[in-house]
Order: structure tokens, then sequence, then C-alpha cells
């Protein structure tokens, strides 16, 4: 799936500093999801576990990415969308009719496939961006500190801190993929969706953000979809491995521990996926 645009959100209200997160479980419990007539979930329930990064792997078309957009309310951007089930923020309900959606979106961040910064903004503009579309009322000294401490946290600071008043669409692809790591961190996110963040990019700098993403997991819980088995690897704590097939919706046919799933899956069509034999 192609990258959207940052969600529009609605007129600020809050005129505090954000408060330290702390790690959250995200659930998903029968996710049934719909574009018009056509079903591309059916069913689907999966805990993500607090501090732990999850990999969704499977073909291209199998409803991964419309898995990831309903974690954080996306899925309603689309007109003919629809969708059953709940989405719990440690036991929270993100999809209550008593909740916001400005608190699920700051709470569930997301990163696209494609680093998307405000190119003519600077990169400290850029970072404090979310601040300011959430209401968020910071002293000067504080914002300095959360610009460095986003930075650093993704991995970007040492390249760019002697020159935070540079344009963001000056950095290179990778580091713009940073910024915007950065940038989703401001808001302190509890967890973070990652959509193929790496797929524009080349080797190293996905390595830079794999290593980034893993010292992340520490303070948010990540969930990332990936066509990159490698990756999945790599990074990830637990795989869920999504199938849809001509007619029939998608659905998860195995999840669980990464190593156990690549090294001794239970289905036979996760051992065909993850050792490249479709897909
Ligand atoms: N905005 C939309 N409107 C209508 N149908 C859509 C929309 N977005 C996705 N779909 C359809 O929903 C199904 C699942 O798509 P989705 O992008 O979630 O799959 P995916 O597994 O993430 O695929 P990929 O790996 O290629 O990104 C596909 O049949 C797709 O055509």
């Amino acid at each position: 799936m192609t990258a959207l645009p940052p969600p529009p959100l609605p007129a600020p209200t809050s005129v505090d500093a954000p408060a330290p997160a702390s790690l959250a479980e995200l659930e998903a419990r029968e996710i049934t999801a719909w574009f018009g007539s056509h079903q591309v979930l059916d069913r689907v329930s999966l805990t993500m576990p607090a501090g732990g990064i999850t990999a969704l792997i499977g073909p291209s078309g199998c409803g991964k990415s419309t898995f990831l957009r309903i974690l954080n309310r996306m899925h309603e951007l689309v007109p003919s969308a629809k969708l059953a089930g709940e989405v719990l923020l440690d036991g929270e309900d993100i999809y209550d009719p008593g909740k916001r959606l400005i608190d699920a979106r700051r709470a569930i961040g997301m990163v696209f496939q494609k680093p998307n910064p405000f190119p003519a903004m600077s990169i400290r503009e850029n970072v404090l961006a979310g601040l300011k579309l959430t209401g968020t009322k910071m002293r000067k000294s504080d914002k300095a500190d959360l610009v460095e401490s986003c930075l650093t946290k993704g991995g970007l600071w040492n390249e760019v801190k002697d020159r935070l008043d540079a344009p963001g669409g000056g950095l290179s692809g990778g580091q713009q993929q940073r910024l915007c790591i950065a940038r989703s961190l401001a808001v302190r996110p509890r967890v973070l969706l990652m959509d193929e963040p790496c797929s524009a990019l080349d080797p190293t700098s996905t390595r830079v953000i794999e290593e980034t993403m893993v010292e992340l997991a520490q303070e948010v819980t990540i969930v990332i979809v990936t066509h990159n088995m490698q990756q999945a690897a790599r990074v990830s704590d637990q795989c869920a491995f999504f199938l849809a097939s001509h007619r029939t919706p998608g659905v998860i046919v195995e999840h669980g521990d990464t190593r156990a799933m690549f090294e001794n899956p239970q289905d036979s069509r996760t051992a065909d996926y993850v050792n490249g034999r479709f897909g």
C-alpha cells in the first residue's frame, strides 16, 4: 500500500506538555474490514505485547496495511471503509464512542513507507510539528530538550545537531525517514506503527532504521509491516503471517515467536512463505 498523507487532526485543545509514556499492550479482537462490499479481513485477532516488536508479514494484498491502519483509526479516513471488532490499548477500546480520535492518533503513531517530512520546514520544526497539531504548549527550553531527545532516539541527532534550522527536505531519504520517526516520538506515543518503513531506502539506511527500532522498543510498542523476511527475522520478537486467497478475505494463518515461525513453522503455507517459495 502506498503512503497516505498524515491524517487530519481536530483543532488544538490541550495546553499540557506531553506526559512521559509508559509501555502499552495493543490487542486487536475479531477485526473484520471492508472497502465497500469488498471484505478484506475476516475476524483477525492479535495481541501485540508491550515493549515488543511485532512484524506483520504476508503476500501483497492480504490486508496487512489495512490491519495496521485500523490500529490507529486511519482506516476510517477512506469513505467506503467499514470495520467490526475492537482495538484495545491497555484494555481500553480506541473505538469507544466516548474516546477522542485525537487521543488514539496521539497514543498510536504511524511512520509511512515513503518518508514524508514537511520539506520546507526546518529539521527542528519538523520534530515539533506534531505538538502544534495536538495543541501542546511547551517552554522554549523544554522544546530544545525534546528536539534533542527525539532526534537522538531517532538515530539522527549526531548527523543534524549543527543544522537544525536547515529544511527537512534537504536530508537524504534515510535521514528523512529517521526525522519522521523523531517527529512521531515527539508526542510520546505508546505504540508506533511502521508500514514498510525501509522499502524506499538503501541497505545502509535500512540497517540504521532497524537498529533505531530495536532501541525504541524499550519505550514504545512497535508494529511493523514488512515484505523483507530478513528484516522481520532481524528486528521482530513475534510475527503474524497474513494470507488472503482469491475471493477469501485476509486472515492470520499463524503467529508467534519470530524464531519459531522461521525455524519451525506449524503451517506449510507459512513455511513456503518465509522460505520465499511464494509471495
Ligand atoms: N483505499 C482502498 N480502497 C479500496 N480497496 C482498498 C483500499 N486499500 C486497500 N484496498 C484493498 O484491500 C485489500 C488489502 O490491501 P492492503 O493494502 O491492506 O494489503 P497489503 O497486504 O498491505 O498489501 P501490500 O503488501 O501490497 O501493501 C486489497 O485487495 C486492496 O486492493
